[in-house]
């Protein structure tokens, strides 16, 4: 067993720092007059666990719900249900001030960091700023600290005084990570993180996200689209559809022998380039219906190629294959 093996293992037996459980938020959708008239089903039922070091990737077409499972552990949108335990603390039940403090262990990196960089602010004091609202060090400490985070995230020192215009894109995220990692977090949500980058910026930033995960301790959400950057990256990958997790597994068991007819489909998606291999793509037929109206049963069975009565009428249960894969489907 190789010692990154041996680690993965490890870790699995350690307590997780993040449970997501039975995570449901439902929009409501309000007349002008602000009575509610419907819901927005766009989290149901996700449940899953983050231990230290280690990442789990969440990936699904748009509007499956990625984001806002994010934003939900962190209350930047309200959950309907469910619990977040963070450190042994629901996140749920906290009150504001104590939530505030859990934000600083728990950052959000987003996919477009200018929007989140003061325009009118130096990058070197966008990162003092952040330690100063948590009361982290005095000043020259923390001029200290952003100088070696910028250094760290690949931004030189003499940088400091520079506005965000001046950077690129692939720069100005590592700026995010750098002001990110300054209070001392213990886990990153990541949404979309590099899906705006050309792709050979993207694999510069992973890399650098996964140096700084060993460093730093950190545990990663992340959240893509993309199951190539998820793959990277991942160490379990949960993939979903319509606001449910209809797959969860090893990044390494999921992509071996995938369960889901969603997950097979999004799988065959991808070019392989070794040409003598052959992947039978799977077309998936029509769109993705309403999250106001889901389909009854199981949320895939419109446009599933293998449904059997049974998906029409009734909630498929997690079934667990090996080692922790666990699907969602009747077939199994
Ligand atoms: N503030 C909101 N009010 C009402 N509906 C919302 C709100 N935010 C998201 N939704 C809806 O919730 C569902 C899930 O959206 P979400 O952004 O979480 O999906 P996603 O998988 O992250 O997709 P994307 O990558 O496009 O952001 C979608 O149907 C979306 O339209």
């Amino acid at each position: 067993m190789s010692q990154q093996q041996a680690e993965k293992e490890a870790r699995k037996q350690s307590a997780p720092i993040l449970q997501v459980k039975n995570l449901k938020k439902y929009y409501p959708i309000t007349s002008p007059f602000g009575k509610t008239k419907d819901f927005v089903k766009a989290v149901e039922q996700v449940t899953f666990d983050l231990t230290e070091k280690e990442t789990i990737g969440l990936v699904g077409e748009s509007g499956c719900g990625k984001s806002t499972t994010g934003r939900t552990i962190l209350r930047l949108t309200e959950p309907t249900e469910g619990a977040a335990i963070y450190k042994g603390r629901d996140l749920f039940t906290l009150k504001p001030k104590e939530m505030k403090k859990v934000r600083k262990e728990i950052q959000m990196v987003f996919q477009d960091p200018h929007s989140s960089l003061n325009p009118k602010k130096r990058i070197g004091e966008i990162i003092e700023e952040s330690m100063k609202i948590h009361r982290i060090g005095n000043k020259a400490e923390r001029i200290e600290k952003a100088m070696y985070l910028l250094r760290r995230t690949g931004i030189r020192e003499d940088q400091y005084y520079k506005f965000p215009h001046e950077f690129s894109g692939g720069q100005r995220q590592r700026i995010g990570i750098a002001r990110a990692l300054a209070v001392n977090p213990s886990v990153f949500i990541l949404d979309e993180p590099v899906s705006a980058l050309d792709v050979s910026i993207q694999s510069q930033v992973i890399n650098l996200l996964e140096e700084l995960q060993d460093e730093f301790k950190l545990a990663y959400l992340f959240i893509s689209h993309d199951l190539s950057v998820v793959r990277h990256i991942s160490d379990q990958i949960g993939v979903m559809y319509l606001g449910h997790l209809v797959e969860k597994a090893s990044t390494d068991e999921l992509f071996e022998n995938p369960l889901h007819p969603y997950t097979k489909a999004l799988l065959s998606s991808i070019p392989i380039p070794d040409t003598r291999v052959r992947r039978e793509r799977i077309i998936l037929k029509g769109d993705v219906p309403s999250p106001i109206n889901p389909p009854s049963g199981c949320v895939f069975h419109t446009r599933c190629p293998f449904v059997i009565e049974k998906c029409k009428k009734e909630k498929p249960i997690y079934k667990e294959s090996t080692n922790g894969h666990l699907v969602a489907c009747h077939l199994y």
